[in-house]
């Protein structure tokens, strides 16, 4: 294990955070994790067209402090991010270790939940998609995918644990947990993104770069027998690989003017979480020039149609559209970067926005011809299961179990 400290002190006096301070951005997986604490300064918000060159012009404006930035992108490329310096940050490399499960254990939030669209309302609105699809089919440039989503809203009688609510989240290894502020309205708490998204949208550490992108889901089950049988129905079916292979290939024509080799090496194969079995592709790459920021890379990428659609534009159109709801930093994107350019870019999926007793939680299926609505409505449900088990309760808002203290 490697640990990477960067702060606002000289390495030989650094100072510790003061005991009890929740982290303001944390990352982490099985195999790194990176965790920040205050906000030193804040980056000038803005589109994510500006992305790199505003976290450029921020390390020359700024001397002192810790070389990073940290932050979170919106899914609306046009709306502006949250990015900042935070006082101090510490980076683990190698095996990081799970955090204790018992303290992870949540009292279940006694929560109101309201669907945001209703179940009924979003399968319409898969119906609706369906046929724009269809309509569209002899179009010059046809829309061939929409990735829909829909929100719980949750109120609860007293404010959410988020740092519960992470730890909860890191039991399944194969996920990357992560919470980072979000800007603050006029008056009420600061609110946070927290999630455990397993789809990475871009790494890169010198001239290596990575994306992974995921596109075809089915529910996972506890019964081994459906659940193998749910695996290799996902496998095999030709809509998924379709959708999948789409996202592939926009990814590979997003980073392949970037990069002097490109390839998917492991072709694509099933990634499982706790809850979910996704089609994933690891596309590993060489960049061309080595000095190409991880910001550039990840202002092309964003959104891919695993989060989107097809064509990009269109699909965005059409999910304002049919969503009737700002999807903010959801689907959009979290991570950090260093002076050097590197860093690491996850997309903000399985991710809930939570300010106080308030959390909204999403969750979206990309829909292709031959999508079911009542299927995808299942998917959607599917996929709030992570952050829903998390917090110990059930789509209606029912604790799961009583836990042990
Ligand atoms: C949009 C979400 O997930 C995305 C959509 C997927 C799909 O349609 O199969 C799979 C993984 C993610 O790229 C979500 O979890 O909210």
């Amino acid at each position: 294990m490697r640990i990477l400290s960067s702060s606002s002190q000289s390495a030989g006096e650094q100072r510790q955070p003061a005991s009890g301070a929740e982290p303001t951005f944390r990352l982490r997986d099985a195999e790194r994790a990176v965790v920040a604490q205050g906000v030193r300064a804040e980056v000038e918000p803005g589109a994510i067209d500006s992305f790199a060159e505003r976290v450029c012009t921020f390390f020359a404006a700024h001397a002192d402090g810790p070389r990073v930035i940290v932050g979170a992108l919106p899914f609306d490329r046009s709306q502006a991010d949250y990015l900042f310096q935070p006082e101090t940050l510490v980076r683990v490399e190698g095996q990081v270790e799970t955090l204790p499960a018992a303290a992870a254990v949540l009292e279940a939030p006694r929560c109101v939940i309201r669907p945001e669209p209703a179940p009924s309302a979003y399968r319409d609105a898969v119906a609706a998609c369906l046929e724009l699809i269809k309509r569209s089919a002899a179009d010059v440039e046809p829309l061939t995918k929409v990735v829909l989503s829909r929100s719980l809203s949750l109120s609860s009688s007293h404010a959410f644990d988020a740092a519960g609510l992470l730890r909860a989240l890191g039991q399944d290894r194969s996920v990357t947990v992560f919470s980072t502020l979000l800007p603050g309205e006029r008056s009420g708490p600061q609110p946070l993104l927290v999630g455990a998204t397993p789809e990475l949208l871009v790494s890169k550490r010198g001239a290596n770069v990575i994306s992974h992108p995921l596109a075809g889901s089915a529910r996972r089950y506890s019964d081994a027998a459906a659940d193998r049988r749910s695996a290799a129905a996902l496998e095999s079916s030709e809509k998924d690989r379709r959708e999948h292979q789409a996202v592939v290939d926009a990814v590979f024509d997003a980073l392949s003017p970037y990069c002097r080799e490109l390839a998917a090496p492991k072709g694509t194969t099933l990634r499982p979480t706790a809850s979910m079995w996704h089609l994933g592709t690891r596309i590993v790459g060489t960049l061309k020039d080595s000095e190409t920021p991880v910001t550039e890379l990840a202002a092309v990428l964003h959104p891919t149609p695993a989060v989107c659609g097809l064509p990009r534009r269109r699909a965005a159109e059409v999910i304002g559209e049919l969503e009737g709801y700002d999807r903010g930093f959801y689907a959009g994107a979290v991570g950090w970067t260093d002076e050097q350019g590197d860093g690491e870019w996850y997309v903000s999926i399985r991710s809930a926005r939570i300010a106080g007793a308030q959390a909204t939680l999403y969750a979206g299926a990309g829909i292709v011809a031959g999508s079911d609505p009542v299927a995808e409505t299942d998917e959607t449900s599917a996929k709030f299961v992570a952050l829903l088990s998390a917090l110990g309760i059930d789509e209606q808002g029912r604790p799961l179990r009583e836990r042990a203290a």
